[in-house]
Parts: C-alpha cells; structure tokens; sequence
C-alpha cells in the first residue's frame, strides 16, 4: 500500500526528527538541557531565532521541571505551529482573474517544472482551465519536460523553439488565455543564467511585457525551494527577492532526505506565504501546507498521523 501523505511527509521530516530525538529523554529541564535542546534545533534547521525563542519559552514556562519526552515534544510542536500557522496560505486563484497570472520561479532542480505539472493536475481537476507556458526556454529539457506534464495533465502548454524569448510567449500565452476564459495561467521560468544580472533581466523583460497586455499581471510570482538544500533555501529567498516580488512559496522534495526543519525557519525569516508543499514526484504530491501537521510531523509525534492517515487513506462514504 502507497505510504499516506502524511507518513510521507513524516518519513522525510524524519532527519530533522532524529536530530530532536537524542534530546528525548526525561530529565530535568536545566541550564545545561536547555543548552543541548537549543543545539539539536538548529542543527535541525529550525534557525537560531526560532531555536532561542523556543528556548526562552521554555526558560520561562518550564525551568527545572522534571518533562517527559512526550511533553518536550507536544510543547515543541505547538510553539513550532505558532511559528507556522500565519504563513500556511493555501494558493486559490483569484475567480475575477482571467486568468490569474502566476510566475514561477526558482533556482534550477528546484522542482519548478514539477510544481507546475502538480498544479494544473490539482486545478484542472477543481473544474479550472488551466495553461501553462514553457517560459525556460534555454533548456531544451525543462520544454519537454512540461509538455510531458500537459500531456499527462490534459493542460494545453504553450512552448516556442529552444532559445525563444520568455517574455513573447508570456505575452502571447496571455492574450490567449483571456481569450480563451482561462482561469490560471502557469509560467516556467528559468532558474539559471549565466549570473544574477541577466537572471534579473529575463524576469524583468518577461513581467515588463506581460504588463503591457494586463497591468496588473503577474498576479503572483512563487519561488519555489527544495528543503533538501537546508539553510541555502533562505539565501535563495534573499537573491530572488531582489530580483522580483515574490508573493509565496512552495517548499518541494520534503519526502526522502529532507531537511524540513528550515520551513520554520522561512516562516520566522520572511512571513512569506508557503502555499503547499512537495512530497514526492508524482502528480498528486503537491498539498497545502497545513501548520499543525507539519509541526507534529517534524517532532515526530506519531499518534496525530494514525488520525491523518485514516481520514486519507480510507475515505469514508458520506
Ligand atoms: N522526491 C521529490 N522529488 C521532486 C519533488 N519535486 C520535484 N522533484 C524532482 O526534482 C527534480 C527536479 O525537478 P524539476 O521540476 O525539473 O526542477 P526545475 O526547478 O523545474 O528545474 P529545471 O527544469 O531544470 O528548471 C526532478 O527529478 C523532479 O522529479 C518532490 O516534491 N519530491
């Protein structure tokens, strides 16, 4: 049987849990256990803020008491929710859009493409019409591999010949879209040029010609990060908000290996929205981001997934 979504998500916070887990263990909460409790947060990726407001919280609530693993974990989840719950936005596009404009961006290998794929995937299947445009277009690559994902999704992609320009089949998309009444328009971009100035250059020249069609397009522009890449996901946020306005995330590959750890960390650092998060590569491993959940499955408080699993996995009729 396929591992639920939140076993999944669980399984690969699961790095970031181990790093928690040595600390488990009862004893009394002094100085000294506070210290070691600090150390394991943030080398669980959680940043030394949220590590040293966690810390304090417990300085203040706890100090000296004799707390059980169980306790240390229920109480770290919740101040882990506080951090979460403001920034868990689910995407909705904007039903007075036609369409809604969203601009993806990202470093390459991020899971850009992916997301996209996973989007339209979910919003085609929520009744919305959906397009997507193969706007990296240095890489022959990220174009077929979009037009895999339209093919599997039913999703119209429009593309150009390798080393098109982004901006007129942004533009041309666009014009389409409206014409056609769509709902949501999803737009690849490149992750990576030769530096930072020509990076900038393409996303300007792409958002400067899409205004040119609808003033106030793009509607949203989502920076996605991989959480396997731990603290350099925060860098990234850094580079690419000088680059554009980024309006929210996606935090992808929190299945295997993941260091989920740094979304509270992105939560802390930029009260940005994180829309959903990636679970796998398949087409339904994209879910909004539920705080709670993320919490518990990052402190590894296993009884909340029995509920979580039962309620995905066996459906009920009503
Ligand atoms: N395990 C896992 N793999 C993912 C996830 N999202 C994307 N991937 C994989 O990550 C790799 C890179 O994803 P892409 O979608 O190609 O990344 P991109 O940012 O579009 O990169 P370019 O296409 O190079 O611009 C692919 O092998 C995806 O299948 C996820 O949530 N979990």
């Amino acid at each position: 049987m396929a591992l639920g979504f939140f076993s999944r998500l669980k399984q690969g916070l699961s790095r970031s849990t181990q790093k928690l887990g040595a600390v488990f263990t009862k004893r009394k909460l002094d100085e000294a256990a506070l210290e070691d409790l600090e150390e394991h947060l943030i080398a669980a990726d959680l940043g030394p803020a949220v590590a040293g407001r966690v810390i304090d919280s417990f300085r203040a609530t706890r100090f000296g008491a004799e707390v059980t693993d169980d306790e240390i974990r229920a109480a770290l989840s919740e101040e882990i929710a506080r951090v979460l719950q403001p920034v868990a936005i689910p995407f909705e596009p904007d039903p007075a859009l036609k369409p809604h404009v969203v601009l993806m961006v990202g470093v390459n290998g991020t899971g850009k493409t992916t997301t996209i794929g996973k989007m339209a995937r979910y919003f085609s299947e929520q009744g919305k019409k959906v397009l997507m445009v193969a706007g990296d277009t240095f890489r022959a690559a990220a174009v077929e591999q979009l037009q895999v994902w339209g093919e599997r999704t039913g999703t119209p992609v429009i593309a150009g010949k390798p080393g098109a320009d982004a901006a007129g089949l942004a533009f041309e998309a666009l014009r389409r879209g409206r014409a056609e009444g769509a709902d949501l328009l999803l737009i690849d971009t490149a992750g990576r040029l030769h530096n930072k100035g020509a990076l900038m250059e393409e996303l300007a020249k792409i958002i400067r010609v899409m205004k040119k069609f609808d003033e106030t397009a793009p509607h949203s522009v989502i920076l996605v990060l991989d959480a396997t890449t731990g603290q350099n996901a925060l860098e990234q946020v850094r580079v690419f908000r000088e680059l554009v306005n980024v309006t929210g995330l996606i935090v992808t590959k929190l299945d295997g290996s993941a260091r989920g750890g740094v979304v509270v960390a992105l939560a802390d650092a930029f009260k940005l929205p994180v829309h959903a998060v990636g679970v796998g590569e398949k087409a339904e491993d994209l879910r909004p981001f539920s705080a709670e959940d993320f919490a518990r499955g990052l402190v590894g408080k296993a009884e909340v997934s029995t509920v979580a699993e039962v309620s995905e996995e066996a459906p009920t009729e009503d």
